[in-house]
């Protein structure tokens, strides 16, 4: 296998709770090739985005990262100062977030924050490079007109457009890691859609690497080449897309295929999946699904069950067959 652009060992996040610090991502690992698109999905709570934030440095006091190795590019993030990992933000790694309205200002227009995103990196451009660079970005995401656009505000574009303006921006200094967060969690269920089509041929056209988090299963199927799913700070299962859809082997994987919306499906209600995930710095000796799991037997309650290979997938489940 050629060495993982990504690698996330044993990564731990912690908060101060209850007088001591509580872990909310218990040993994650995962990686992500060169060129690949990996999802990362599980219920909300189960660590996504702390893990994703944890890769940026940008875990916020008092929560701190409490252990793990995080590679970028055989480079050792977790040793990095801050003014090399501020390099590389933006730079190398690209992030877009869940919310365009909260991640654009309001007060400025979509090319000067193109272009001031761009100048942070690329500080021997000229102004008119600069704008062309941004013209040409807004072009790579789909919106057309580019050069008139640069002059618009925020709220003179839709949602879905917002979240290609934030693309634009992620990817303007062509990174080859591109993080999104729920990119698409606030737009309706056709706009989400075109978002995921835009980031499939962004892949495809600069040969992105794509840490996508989600909550859409059929989102993440149509993006992503691996699947790892994440339950109460740790990951259960991981599989290429396909094995994980058709044979799912953890019991948490089958029920959040059955729980979680699908395209299709918007506005119908769907079974929950029954409880909830333990909470952070609570979390029982055992399986930390036990609980709630159909398939639970004495044991599982007893040591919590190490990641293991079966059939292709990764799971960490002592009844998986
Ligand atoms: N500032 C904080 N203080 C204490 N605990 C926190 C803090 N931030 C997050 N947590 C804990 O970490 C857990 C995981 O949070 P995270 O945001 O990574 O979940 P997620 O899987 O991304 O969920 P969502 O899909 O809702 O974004 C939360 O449920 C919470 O228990």
């Amino acid at each position: 296998m050629t060495a993982p652009l990504l690698d996330v060992r044993g990564l731990r996040v912690a908060f101060p709770m209850g007088g001591g610090w509580g872990e909310a991502v218990r040993g994650v690992d995962f990686a992500v090739a060169p060129g690949e698109a990996v999802g990362l999905v599980g219920e909300s709570g189960s660590g996504k985005s702390l893990s994703a934030l944890a890769i940026m440095r940008l875990i916020a006091a008092p929560g701190r990262i409490a252990g793990g190795i995080i590679r970028f590019d055989g480079q050792d993030l977790l040793a990095l100062p801050e003014s090399g990992m501020r390099r590389l933000r933006g730079r190398h790694i690209g992030m877009v977030f869940q919310d365009p309205s909260t991640s654009l200002n309001p007060a400025f227009s979509v090319g000067q924050q193109l272009v001031d995103t761009i100048r942070a990196h690329r500080p021997e451009l000229g102004r008119k490079a600069l704008r062309d660079r941004a013209a040409e970005v807004l072009s790579l995401v789909g919106i057309t007109e580019p050069q008139r656009r640069l002059t618009a505000y925020p709220h003179q574009f839709s949602g879905g457009m917002r979240q290609r303006v934030l693309i634009a921006m992620a990817i303007a200094c062509e990174p080859r890691l591109l993080i999104a967060d729920e990119p698409t969690t606030a737009l309706d269920v056709t706009v989400q859609a075109r978002v995921v089509e835009l980031l499939n041929r962004l892949r495809q056209q600069l040969g992105l690497t794509v840490l996508f988090i989600s909550h859409n299963l059929d989102l993440v199927a149509e993006l992503c080449d691996r699947v790892v799913v994440m339950y109460a700070g740790q990951v259960v299962e991981e599989a290429a897309t396909v094995d994980l859809f058709t044979h799912p082997r953890h019991p948490y994987t089958r029920l959040l295929q059955r729980c979680i919306p699908r395209l299709g499906l918007a506005g119908h209600r769907l079974p929950a999946i029954e409880g909830a995930p333990p909470p952070a710095g609570r979390v029982p000796p055992g399986c930390a699904f036990a609980e709630r799991c159909p398939d639970a037997v004495q044991r599982c309650a007893l040591a919590p069950p190490a990641r293991r290979a079966l059939d292709g997938h990764d799971v960490a489940c002592w009844e998986a067959a």
